[in-house]
């Protein structure tokens, strides 16, 4: 049976520090600094019999700004549950904030555009 990708996306914009324990001034990223994200979320399955489509991507998109709420504006390393605010740990954050609503979540991408790079994540 032909199944379908479906995705949304939104941005956001926060700030984070990374410190690296092993280098002698706590490495490059320790100090306070920002970035802009794009996070991609993508939902994979076959068409409802009646309305036609994987999901309602109006639902997607109001179950997507309750997490924007908690990740625009903020400090990355106060969040619960993040660890350390790397690219790599906010796909399984958000991942595992969604998969509870969303059954059907296949892949979770977040790209920083301006810098040319991102990361995907595609489950547990
Ligand atoms: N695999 C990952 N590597 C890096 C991450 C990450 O989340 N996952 N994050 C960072 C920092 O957040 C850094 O602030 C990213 O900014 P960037 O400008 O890309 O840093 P660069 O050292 O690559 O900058 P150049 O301007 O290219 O020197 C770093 N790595
Ligand atoms: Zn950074």
């Amino acid at each position: 049976m032909a199944s379908f990708e479906v995705y949304r996306e939104f941005f956001f914009e926060a700030a984070h520090a990374l410190y690296d324990p092993e280098a002698a001034n706590g490495g490059k990223y320790r100090n306070l600094h920002g970035h802009s994200f794009r996070v991609r979320v993508t939902l994979r399955g076959e068409r409802h019999p009646e309305e036609q489509w994987v999901i309602d991507l109006g639902k997607l998109g109001r179950r997507l700004a309750e997490l924007r709420e908690k990740l625009d504006h903020s400090f990355l390393n106060d969040l619960d549950g993040l660890g350390k605010p790397t690219l790599e740990n906010l796909c399984l954050y958000i991942w595992r904030d969604l998969l509870p609503d969303l059954p059907a979540l296949c892949e979770v991408g977040i790209f920083r555009d301006s810098c040319f790079e991102g990361c995907v994540y595609r489950g547990d």
